[in-house]
């Protein structure tokens, strides 16, 4: 039968194996029929299309039961390709995490397989970041995001029992729910280091502008490169400028956003980059913070950076302490305006500067 044929190809026996393995896996992850998924969206009907990434089309759809899902249709690729969406499988599987996006299941019986996921309604971190200038993006929701992607990759990275890599953290992998809480999303190319025990890869994989420098000369992918990439996340936050600019001026194209970011940083002259929204708000001191704490993610020395647990405890610690009435700082050493000096005071609390 044409069905089983294409379950086979796709993987399908493979994945029947590796979740069998797993008892509790095998309960959570449902193979979905090509009619339900067909029916559900209105057959793959374009007025449905969510979004189009790299590996193929994500479609809105509903189940049978009356849930709500993204479904990602993966592009034609040749049955060496495949491996990666059962990659994903097998991966989100494994993962149960509130900032994590969840996968329900797949199907496999139709000449393209296809991931069935959560639907998360409010678009991507990308897409409110650098498309929605009406939006009035609060520092306190920044510092929120920031925080629970932070804490996703911490416990991908520690906290279960193979340590998982997303390998492509970006903006427009960050998924936003009806309350703006973060979803990270898009681990086609992640592995577990139980898959791939060297991270010695042949092919550099990620995204442009977030790309570990370290690991894009050595080929080796450390969970360093998601820290490195993180930081980028966390200078778009601080900036809402693009990683990798193509318009803008020879100044903003010619150099990366990380680069640019950690030039001003060296000379002293943050304000000079930052969303004046930001500066608007007042909270210079978790600004510096903030931007300290990027600095250390994109140092190029993969060993000197954070690990995510660290960033995660910082990113906590500063959320925490975020009472302007305890925290106060000299912020003209990073080329604040003086006429901002009513603020400026000493540090009393400077818990969250050390990240203890
Ligand atoms: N679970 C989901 N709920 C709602 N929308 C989603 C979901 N997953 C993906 N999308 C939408 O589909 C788009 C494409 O997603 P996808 O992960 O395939 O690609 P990408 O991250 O944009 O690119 P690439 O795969 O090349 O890195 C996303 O930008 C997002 O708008």
């Amino acid at each position: 039968m044409i069905k089983e044929k294409f379950f086979k190809r796709n993987g399908g026996l493979i994945l029947q194996q590796q979740l069998s393995a797993d008892d509790i896996v095998i309960n959570k992850t449902r193979i979905f029929t090509a009619k339900e998924l067909d029916k559900g969206t209105d057959h793959f009907n374009e007025n449905r299309v969510l979004g189009r990434g790299g590996q193929g089309t994500v479609y809105k759809g509903m189940l049978a039961d009356g849930n709500l899902a993204a479904i990602k249709k993966s592009k034609k690729v040749d049955e060496s390709q495949l491996g990666q969406f059962i990659n994903e499988v097998v991966i989100l599987s494994q993962v149960n995490h509130r900032n994590v996006v969840k996968l329900l299941g797949c199907c496999l019986e139709t000449e393209v397989p296809m991931l069935v996921y959560e639907f998360i309604p409010n678009g991507t971190l990308d897409r409110l970041i650098h498309n929605d200038e009406e939006f009035p993006f609060t520092w306190s929701l920044r510092l929120k995001i920031a925080a629970e992607v932070a804490g996703a990759l911490a416990y991908l990275h520690s906290a279960i029992t193979i340590p998982i890599y997303h390998r492509d953290i970006k903006s427009s992998n960050i998924l936003l729910d009806e309350k703006y809480i973060a979803k990270v999303s898009d681990f086609g190319i992640s592995k577990s280091i139980s898959i791939d025990k060297t991270h010695l890869t042949t092919q550099v994989r990620g995204t442009f502008g977030y790309l570990d420098p370290e690991y894009f000369q050595s080929s080796q992918f450390t969970e360093k490169s998601d820290v490195y990439s993180f930081g980028v996340v966390l200078v778009e936050l601080l900036t809402r400028k693009k990683p990798a600019s193509l318009s803008g001026s020879f100044e903003d194209s010619h150099l990366g956003l990380a680069k640019r970011f950690l030039v001003m940083m060296d000379e002293n002259r943050l304000a000079s980059i930052l969303d004046p929204q930001v500066l608007d708000q007042r909270i210079e001191e978790e600004v510096i913070a903030i931007a300290e704490l990027a600095q250390r993610c994109l140092n190029l020395n993969g060993k000197e950076r954070p690990t995510m647990k660290e960033v995660a405890i910082v990113l906590e610690n500063i959320k925490l302490s975020a009472n302007p009435a305890n925290i106060q700082v000299n912020f003209e050493t990073q080329g604040f305006e003086k006429g901002e000096s009513e603020s400026v005071i000493s540090i009393t609390n400077p818990s969250w500067t050390t990240g203890r």
